[in-house]
């Protein structure tokens, strides 16, 4: 059998996916990397770990692919966002990078506005967050001189991997809208913002779609995975945009929930014309010529695996989550806000933190789980607020990520979001997106949607009760209380940092 593999740089590992022409998953492979919290809203992991990693999950996938007797047509990528590798006239780079969820940023963010103002939002489509990459490189500019002087471009972080793989350098449009540096809807890099902060074009990568051949494996990187050098690489998206992919988001209608590290509510945007006044992000798609709107949450998955690993260390998920299903909707009067790291839908806010709110002597640990995934599914309810405001219809979600993993969680959805919740065959929808973007790139299918038609399989759907709906809509009045109380306290804590 003919086979794809698609690669999903995320924060907490690459997985990989082998997937056959029948559209079903083959074997998966994954291998996890460090991320660094060297101080309080930093964020940086080592390009040389993705690289490492990637290569070793293509030599698992390959050995397997070869003792079925079967080949791969291609390879393409689905990639953490915004995360900046700053690289030197080599192409080495010249720092660790600095990722989605560092919020260091805020000055830079301020500068950019100042710059900017209205011709931010024109023109980007979206306003200055510290996530996003102009302001990541604005900040080595002004506190790392003399690697800035170095640096002669940048890539993100699956383009880095890609680069390695095959020695070409380029950069997606889904990808490339994430760096606050690309007109979104004239897909391509904005002169006016770069002009406007002295970064010359020559620092930005060749742009290419999601579908595009970007090269074939290098003699090295053959070698090192045991591949043949003649292995065709697909340039791949934003994990988001491949999510979508990965889940049939290809028309509007569908909704999107990803519970990754990072959470987040997507919708399909057939053209540029839509106007958020950037309350949620507005991208690229990784389908040719569309693009998609969504609200982003920073620690959704990342709410529970620091609550897991922080107070029930090496519990696995199964067993810290058995008991959620018999507590009712409210976790017993304790409310929980995922704002570990600031937050940026709806509130662009980094120095925001967590609370917990209405710890009774009485509560257990399953209580405090089950706190914990309300608090993160309210977040994301915040923003499928914002697109019900904005007059779209949200009756049917398709949810994807670990978060998708626990059916209690996906009733909870459900109940919470009050719409239908539909689960898919294999969660990884990033991974199965990119694998879809090498079978199109490939020729097995004419377009995206017609390799949708074969790949993506509709596993349970998950549909709300009206009373305990009923319930969550008054309990989430109390839950968008909680931001505007803690604020001030969380700035008078600010000092206090680590
Ligand atoms: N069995 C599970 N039940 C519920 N949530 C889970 C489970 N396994 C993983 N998760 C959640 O999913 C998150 C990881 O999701 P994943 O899509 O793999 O992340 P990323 O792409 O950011 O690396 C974890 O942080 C955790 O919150
Ligand atoms: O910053 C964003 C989107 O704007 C994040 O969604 C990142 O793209 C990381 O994703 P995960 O690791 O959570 O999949």
């Amino acid at each position: 059998m003919n086979y794809v593999i698609g690669i999903d740089l995320g924060t907490s590992a690459v997985k990989a996916l082998l997937v056959g022409q029948d559209g079903a998953v083959a074997a998966e492979a994954s291998r996890e990397y460090p991320l660094y919290h060297e101080r309080s809203g930093w964020s940086e992991q080592e390009p040389e770990d993705w690289v490492r990693a990637t290569i070793e999950v293509l030599k698992e996938l390959g050995e397997k692919t070869a003792a079925s007797g079967g080949s791969i047509d291609g390879i393409s990528f689905s990639g953490q966002m915004h995360g900046l590798v700053l690289l030197d006239g080599s192409r080495k780079p010249l720092r660790r990078a600095i990722l989605w969820n560092d919020t260091r940023t805020t000055a830079q963010c301020r500068e950019i506005e100042r710059k900017l103002g209205d011709s931010l939002l024109r023109l980007t489509r979206n306003p200055a967050l510290e996530g996003f990459t102009l302001p990541k490189l604005l900040w080595v500019r002004e506190h790392e001189p003399e690697l800035y002087d170095k640096a002669e471009s940048f890539l993100l972080p699956k383009d880095y991997v890609r680069y390695r793989l095959t020695g070409a350098v380029q950069m997606d449009l889904s990808d490339a809208a994430g760096t606050l540096m690309l007109d979104v809807a004239a897909r391509a890099w904005s002169r006016e913002v770069l002009a406007a902060f002295g970064i010359p074009d020559s620092f930005c990568p060749p742009l290419v779609e999601s579908v595009a051949e970007t090269g074939t494996l290098s003699d090295a990187a053959a070698r090192e995975t045991g591949l043949p050098a003649s292995t065709r690489v697909f340039a791949g998206g934003a994990d988001n945009a491949c999510g979508a992919i990965g889940a049939g988001i290809l028309k509007p209608g569908l909704t999107l929930c990803s519970i990754g590290t990072s959470g987040v509510v997507l919708t399909h945007e057939p053209d540029a014309s839509a106007d958020y006044a950037g309350k949620v992000h507005f991208f690229n798609h990784g389908k040719p010529g569309a693009f998609y709107a969504m609200g982003v949450t920073l620690a959704a998955g990342y709410s529970l695996s620091w609550f897991r690993n922080t107070f029930a260390a090496g519990e696995p998920y199964e067993r810290l989550l058995a008991g959620v299903g018999d507590i009712a909707p409210g976790a017993g009067g304790l409310l929980y806000t995922p704002y570990l790291v600031g937050e940026r839908t709806p509130h662009a806010d980094a120095a925001i933190r967590a609370s917990f709110v209405g710890m009774d002597g009485a509560h257990t640990i399953t209580h405090f789980a089950r706190a914990v995934l309300e608090g993160i599914t309210f977040s994301l309810n915040e923003s499928v607020d914002v697109f019900r405001q904005a007059g779209k219809s949200v009756t049917k979600v398709v949810s994807i990520g670990g978060g998708a993993k626990n059916p209690d969680w996906l009733q909870m959805q459900a109940d919470v979001f009050d719409a239908e919740v539909v689960r898919l065959e294999s969660e990884q929808g990033p991974g199965l997106g990119a694998a879809m973007l090498a079978a199109t790139g490939a020729g097995w299918y004419g377009s995206l949607e017609a390799c949708a038609d074969a790949f993506v399989k509709h596993a349970a759907t998950y549909v709300p009760d009206a009373a305990r709906a009923r319930r969550y809509a008054e309990l989430f009045g109390v839950y968008r209380d909680v931001y505007a109380a803690t604020k001030p306290l969380n700035e008078a804590l600010q000092p206090f940092r680590i």
